[in-house]
């Protein structure tokens, strides 16, 4: 195996991952570990580590480590691996990765690879997905140890709060050619958003291809509609939820609306969509 250089990000899984410093120690044996130290790290220890002439950086964390390791590879030909110790790993789980850390370290000593698309909004790279509106309206308003604190309950209260308000209309326009409008827009590389739901069933890494669900309404009983939609993998064919894939796509509305990419907040509307095909070559099962 040629040389890799792991980032581990000890405050993945809501801190729970730095308990599993010992166990990655000894499964890894004599490789290169370096710990992040605060958010944004593990892109600036990737840029060092490719400095250094790691061919192959490892993210050892969840999708949000993941996303920094590949803006740190910066269009190098280095090779990502993915060591999943975040909460839920959905690129992982995209790529069959496994999640029990010394079979996926396994997959990374095999080292057989393959070349996946990578999505852009503006000149922030991401893996799996981005959303416009909602997803990051909940995460501007919990802070991380109210996430650590509650878990999943303390996005449903933020929800809550956000559903009683009309939501900005946003103006999605795709390929620069036609325009549609909706509330609440998520953006993906593969199939799944949040866990194992297919909310992009048509998606595929290496399509060269972003799909896109722009949801028209956002009040409690639709978005409870899109989430049994989406579980019964039938929100495509609602009249009021637009499905499509695109190279490129621009989102605009009246005010600025948050974005998040990878599950971390970046930014607000107006914002730019594009991908490069084939782009980033990770290691796989
Ligand atoms: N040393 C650190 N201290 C605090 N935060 C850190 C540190 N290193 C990285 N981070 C931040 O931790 C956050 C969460 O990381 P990550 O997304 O990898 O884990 P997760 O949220 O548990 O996983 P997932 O996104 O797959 O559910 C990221 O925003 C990252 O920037």
């Amino acid at each position: 195996m040629n040389r890799a250089c792991i980032i581990f990000n000890p405050a993945a899984r809501g801190e729970k991952a730095r308990r599993l410093f010992e166990r990655l120690r000894t499964t890894v044996g004599d490789s290169t570990i370096r710990v992040t130290e605060y958010p944004g790290d593990a892109e600036a220890q990737t840029e060092r580590a490719i400095e250094q002439g790691f061919r192959i950086v490892v993210a050892a964390g969840g999708d949000g480590t993941v996303n920094e390791v590949v803006n740190g590879l910066n269009g190098t030909s280095a090779t990502l691996g993915i060591l999943p110790l975040g909460t839920i790993n959905v690129f992982a789980m995209e790529l069959g990765i496994p999640i029990r850390l010394e079979r996926a370290w396994e997959v990374i000593q095999r080292g057989k690879t393959r070349k996946v698309d990578l999505p852009r909004v503006g000149e922030q790279r991401f893996v799996q997905l981005a959303g416009v509106g909602l997803d990051a309206e909940i995460l501007t308003r919990t802070h991380w140890w109210t996430r650590k604190t509650f878990g999943p309950l303390s996005y449903l209260l933020a929800a809550f709060g956000l559903l009683a308000r009309a939501a900005p209309l946003l103006n999605v326009t795709i390929n620069g050619e036609e325009t549609h409008q909706g509330r609440f827009l998520l953006v993906g590389n593969g199939r799944y958003y949040g866990g194992r739901f297919p909310v992009f069933p048509d998606a595929k890494l290496d399509d060269g291809l972003l799909d896109g669900c722009l949801f028209a309404e956002l009040n409690a009983f639709a978005v409870a509609r899109y989430l049994q939609g989406v579980l019964a993998r039938r929100h495509t064919q609602f009249s009021d939820v637009f499905y499509f894939q695109a190279e490129r796509l621009t989102v605009e509305s009246d005010r600025p609306v948050p974005l998040e990419v990878d599950g971390e907040l970046y930014g607000h509307t107006p914002c730019s969509f594009s991908i490069s095909p084939a782009e980033l070559e990770v290691i796989v099962p």
